[in-house]
C-alpha cells in the first residue's frame, strides 16, 4: 500500500513538471517574440500602441528596460485598463489617441494565426480598443508563442471568435450568427463574479464556436453589420508582421 502511494505522488510530480516545463517554454518563447519585436520595430520619437493580454507584458517590460539604458523616448497608446495600467507602473509616458490619432506602430498579441495572416483576438476581452489602436497604426506587429502558429482558424484556438455586443442584443445577435454561419454563439462569463464578462467599453462577449473554414473578411463583414455588434476579433487584412517564438528559443518572423 505504502508502495501504491509512494508511486501515484511521484507519478503526480512527474505529471506537474511537465506542466510547468511546458508553461516555461511558452513564457520564454512569448518572452523572446515581444523582446525581438521591441527591438526590431521601437525607435526614439515613436507613438505606439500597446496591445493587451500575457504576451505584451513582455514587450513592455523591454521598452522599460530599453527607456532605462538608453534613454528610448516614446509615448504610448494603451489598448485596454492592463495595458494602461502596464504603461504606468513600467514608467512609460501614457497618452491618448485624441492627441496622437496616428501612431507609428502598435504591438499586440493574437489568440490564434492563419496562414493567410488573418488573427483570432479578444481572448482576454480587449478586442475593440485593440482594433482601433491597430487600425491608427502605420505599421501593426504581432507577438506570440508557437501555439499561434495555424494553418486555419480553428485548428488551434477552440475557444472561438470574441464578438463584443451591446448587452440587450446579445440574444438577436446570436441567433443571428447562428441561423446564418452555423455553430454556437456563447455568452461569455465571467469569473469570479456571477454573471457575464463585462468588457471595459461596458459591453458583453460572445464567443462564436464556428465549424470548418470560412471566408473571414465575408464573416466579420457580415457580423459587423448585425445591429448591436460592435466589433469583431477578426482581424482580417491588418498585420504587418508576426513574430512567434518557438521551443528551440528561435523567433518565427513572417512579413506581408
Ligand atoms: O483580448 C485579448 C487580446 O486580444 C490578446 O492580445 C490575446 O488574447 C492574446 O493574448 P496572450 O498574449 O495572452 O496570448
Amino acid at each position: 500500500m505504502l508502495c501504491a502511494g509512494v508511486g501515484r505522488t511521484l507519478r503526480f510530480v512527474a505529471k506537474m513538471s511537465t506542466i510547468d516545463t511546458s508553461k516555461e517554454l511558452l513564457n520564454s518563447a512569448k518572452r523572446e517574440a515581444a523582446r525581438t519585436a521591441v527591438d526590431t520595430y521601437i525607435s526614439n520619437g515613436q507613438a505606439v500602441g500597446i496591445g493587451s493580454g500575457s504576451t505584451i507584458v513582455y514587450a513592455v517590460e523591454r521598452l522599460a528596460e530599453r527607456k532605462k539604458s538608453e534613454n528610448l523616448d516614446i509615448v504610448c497608446i494603451p489598448t485596454s485598463f492592463q495595458a494602461q495600467e502596464l504603461i504606468i507602473n513600467n514608467g512609460l509616458t501614457l497618452t491618448d489617441l485624441d492627441r496622437y490619432p496616428s501612431l507609428d506602430v502598435a504591438i499586440d498579441g493574437a489568440d490564434e494565426v492563419d496562414r493567410n495572416f488573418v488573427l483570432i483576438k479578444g481572448g482576454g476581452g480587449c478586442l475593440t480598443q485593440e482594433k482601433i489602436v491597430a487600425t491608427a497604426a502605420k505599421t501593426f506587429i504581432v507577438i506570440g508563442d508557437y501555439t499561434k502558429d495555424s494553418s486555419e482558424l480553428g485548428d488551434r484556438w477552440k475557444r472561438g471568435v470574441p464578438i463584443e455586443v451591446i448587452p440587450m442584443a446579445r440574444i438577436p445577435v446570436a441567433a443571428h450568427i447562428e441561423k446564418k454561419l452555423g455553430g454556437n454563439a456563447e455568452l461569455r462569463m465571467a469569473k469570479s463574479k456571477m454573471g457575464p464578462l463585462v468588457t471595459d467599453n461596458g459591453n458583453f462577449i460572445l464567443d462564436w464556436k464556428f465549424n470548418g473554414s470560412h471566408d473571414w473578411a465575408s464573416v466579420h463583414k457580415f457580423i459587423k453589420l448585425i445591429p448591436g455588434v460592435v466589433e469583431t476579433g477578426l482581424f482580417v487584412d491588418m498585420a504587418s508582421a508576426v513574430l512567434l517564438g518557438m521551443k528551440d528559443g528561435s523567433v518565427k518572423k513572417i512579413v506581408r
